[in-house]
C-alpha cells in the first residue's frame, strides 16, 4: 500500500535550503520575503472567504505551504497539532490541501455517514504508470467498476471456500518457519527476516501455487525495490505543474520496476493459457488466486469478467499490500509479549489447552483461541500497521465537524491517535489484550474507536486473509518456543513513519524448542 504522505513526510524530514549565499542581499531577500508572504495571507483571506470556513490550521509559507515544517513522525506530528488544533485541521503540503482527522465521530463522519464522498483515493503520479491507470483496486475511483471488482476480490477470492483452499499452503510455509528457526535453538533469531520470508511465500503460493521457476530471493529485492521507490519524496504529487517533467525520474523508475513483475506475472498467465488450451486445466492446475483471476477473464461475461491488466494490476495490489502488512504486526505482537511476560504466559497456557504438546496450530483451532485473537487486536490498536490510514479524496466539497471539506483535499485518518484516546480507552498506553476479551470488539470497522482495517467502502479487502496469518504465525511462534532476549536487553517500542508503521530496531530474539517430539520440528 504505497501512500502520498510517505513523500511529504520525506521532504519534510529533510528540509528544504533557503539560505542566501551572497550575505549583503540577505536584509533585501528577507524583506522581500515578508512582503510577499503578507500579500499572499492578504489574498488568500480576502478571496478565499468560504462559508462555513476551512478547518484552523498552522499557518504555513506561501506556495510551499507547511511542508518546511513537518515532523517525519507524521502520526504523532499530527497529534501533537490536534492538541492545539482541535479534531479536524489543516495543512498545506504544496499544492495538497491535507485536512486531518483526529476523533472518532468525525471518523465515522468521514468513512460511514459520508462514504460514498470520501471514497476516491489521491493517486501518486508513480503509482499512475504503474498500474494501467489505476486498474487495481488500491488507486481506482469510487464507481460501478470499483464496487465491482471489490465484490470480486471480497466474494471470491478472498471468500472461506477459497482461503480454506489455500490452508495447506499457508500451514506448509509456516512449518517451514517452525523447522527453520529449530535449526537455530540457542542463537539470536530476527524475528521480521524470518516472517517476511514466510509471509512472502504464502502470498506467492497463495497467489500462483507453486512455480519453481519463481525465485523467492529475486522476488523480495523486487519488492524491497518498489516500496523504496514509492516512500520516495516526489515533487510531481506535491506540485502537479511539474509532474511531466519527472525531475527525480521516479516516474520512469517506478514503470521500469512494475514492468519486472508484470513480465513475470504474463509468462505465468501464458503458461495457464497453453495449458487450457490444451484442456487440461482441472487435473493440473490447483484453484490458486491467479487461476481465479483469470477464469473471471476467460468468463467474459461483461458485467464479471476482468481484462487481463487488470489481473495483472490486481495480483500486484495483492503481493504488495498482502506480504509486509502482516510481518509488522506479528513482530509488533512479539515486541509486546517480550515486554509483558505474564501476557506470554497466559497465551502459552491457552495454546497448550487448545492445541496441545503433540500436535502443532492449526486453521482449525483459531476460533478457540481467544487470548491469542486478544493479544493481536491490542497489538493493532496501539501500532495500526497504516496508522493514518491511505489517505482519502472527496469527490465533492462538503462539510465535517462544521468545517468545509473541499472537494480533491487529501483527508487523513489518525487511527493511532484515535486508538490510543484516553477518552475511549482506560489507560490506553497499556499493553492489555484483556479489554479485548470483555467487549465484543471486531475488525470490521463498525467501532470508531478500532479500526485498524479502516472502515466503508475503502476498508481493507484482504482482512479475513490477514487475520487467518497474523493467528498462525503468531500461535506457532509462541507454541513452538520459548523467546528469550540477550542478557540486559528490553525490546524497544519505538516506531518509523513510512509505508506501513515499522519498528525502528528490528526484534532479535533467541528461542528454545518446546514441543516434547522432534517430528513437530521436520
Ligand atoms: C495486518 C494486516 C493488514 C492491515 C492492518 C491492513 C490495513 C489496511 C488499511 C488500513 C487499509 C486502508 C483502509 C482505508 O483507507 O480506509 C487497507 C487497504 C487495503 N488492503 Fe490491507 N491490511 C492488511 C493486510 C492486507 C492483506 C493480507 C491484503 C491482501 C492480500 C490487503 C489488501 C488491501 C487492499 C487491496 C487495500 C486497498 C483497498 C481499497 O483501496 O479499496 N491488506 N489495508
Amino acid at each position: 500500500m504505497t501512500n502520498l504522505y510517505n513523500k511529504h513526510a520525506v521532504l519534510a524530514s529533510e528540509g528544504w535550503s533557503w539560505g542566501c549565499h551572497a550575505p549583503e542581499f540577505a536584509p533585501l531577500m528577507a524583506g522581500a520575503l515578508v512582503i510577499f508572504c503578507c500579500a499572499w495571507w492578504w489574498w488568500d483571506l480576502k478571496f478565499t472567504k468560504i462559508n462555513p470556513p476551512l478547518p484552523p490550521g498552522p499557518l504555513g509559507l506561501p506556495i510551499i505551504g507547511n511542508l518546511p515544517f513537518i515532523k517525519p513522525e507524521l502520526h504523532r506530528y499530527f497529534s501533537d497539532l490536534s492538541r492545539i488544533y482541535g479534531p479536524v485541521f489543516k495543512l498545506r503540503m504544496g499544492r495538497v490541501l491535507a485536512i486531518v482527522i483526529n476523533s472518532p465521530s468525525l471518523a465515522n463522519e468521514v468513512l460511514k455517514v459520508q462514504d460514498a464522498i470520501f471514497a476516491n483515493r489521491d493517486v501518486p503520479v508513480s503509482s499512475v504508470v504503474g498500474t494501467f491507470g489505476g486498474l487495481n483496486i488500491l488507486w481506482r475511483p469510487n464507481g460501478p467498476r470499483f464496487n465491482q471488482l471489490r465484490k470480486l476480490v471480497i466474494c471470491e477470492i478472498m471468500s472461506k471456500q477459497s482461503l480454506d483452499a489455500c490452508y495447506v499452503l499457508r500451514q506448509r510455509e509456516v512449518r517451514r518457519m517452525v523447522k527453520e528457526i529449530h535449526g537455530k535453538v540457542g542463537s539470536s533469531v530476527n524475528i521480521y527476516k524470518q516472517l517476511s520470508a514466510t509471509a512472502l511465500r504464502v502470498m506467492m503460493s497463495t497467489l500462483w501455487g507453486d512455480d519453481p521457476s519463481q525465485d523467492l530471493i529475486e522476488f523480495r529485492k523486487r519488492l524491497d525495490e518498489i516500496i523504496v521507490t514509492f516512500a520516495v519524496r516526489n515533487v510531481s504529487d506535491l506540485f502537479p505543474i511539474l509532474a511531466p517533467f519527472d525531475l527525480q525520474g521516479i516516474e520512469s523508475k517506478a514503470k521500469e520496476q512494475l514492468s519486472w513483475f508484470y513480465g513475470v506475472f504474463e509468462s505465468m498467465i501464458k503458461n495457464r493459457r497453453n495449458i487450457r488450451d490444451d484442456g487440461k486445466e482441472e487435473e493440473k492446475i490447483s484453484k490458486d488466486f491467479m487461476q481465479q483471476l483469470l477464469e473471471l477473464h476467460w468468463r467474459g461475461d461483461e458485467k464479471n469478467s476482468l481484462s487481463i491488466n487488470e489481473v495483472k494490476a490486481l495480483l500486484l495490489d495483492l503481493m504488495v499490500a498482502g506480504t509486509d502488512t502482516v510481518p509488522t504486526a506479528v513482530e509488533w505482537a512479539m515486541t509486546e509479549l517480550l515486554r509483558h511476560r505474564d501476557k506470554m504466559t497466559k497465551l502459552v497456557k491457552e495454546l497448550d489447552m487448545v492445541v496441545g504438546n503433540q500436535n502443532t496450530v492449526e486453521d482449525s483451532h483459531i476460533p478457540q483461541l481467544v487470548y491469542l485473537d486478544a493479544v493481536i487486536k491490542e497489538t493493532l490498536r496501539l501500532h495500526p500497521v497504516a496508522p493514518l490510514l491511505i489517505p482519502h479524496v472527496p469527490s465533492e466539497t462538503t462539510v465535517i465537524g462544521g468545517f468545509t471539506v473541499p472537494k480533491g483535499c487529501t483527508v487523513f485518518i489518525n487511527v493511532w491517535a484515535i486508538q490510543r484516546d484516553p477518552e475511549l480507552w482506560d489507560d490506553p498506553l497499556r499493553f492489555q489484550p484483556e479489554r479485548f476479551l470483555e467487549a465484543d470488539i471486531n475488525y470490521r470497522g463498525n467501532n470508531f474507536g478500532f479500526f485498524p482495517f479502516g472502515s466503508g467502502r475503502r476498508m481493507c479487502v484482504g482482512v479475513s486473509l490477514a487475520e487467518k496469518m497474523m493467528a498462525l504465525l503468531l500461535g506457532s511462534l509462541v507454541h513452538s518456543f520459548e523467546w528469550g532476549l540477550s542478557e540486559g536487553t528490553k525490546p524497544s517500542l519505538e516506531d518509523k513513519f513510512g509505508i506501513f508503521l515499522k519498528k525502528t530496531e528490528s526484534l532479535v530474539a533467541i528461542p528454545v524448542a518446546r514441543l516434547p517430539n522432534l517430528e513437530q520440528y521436520q
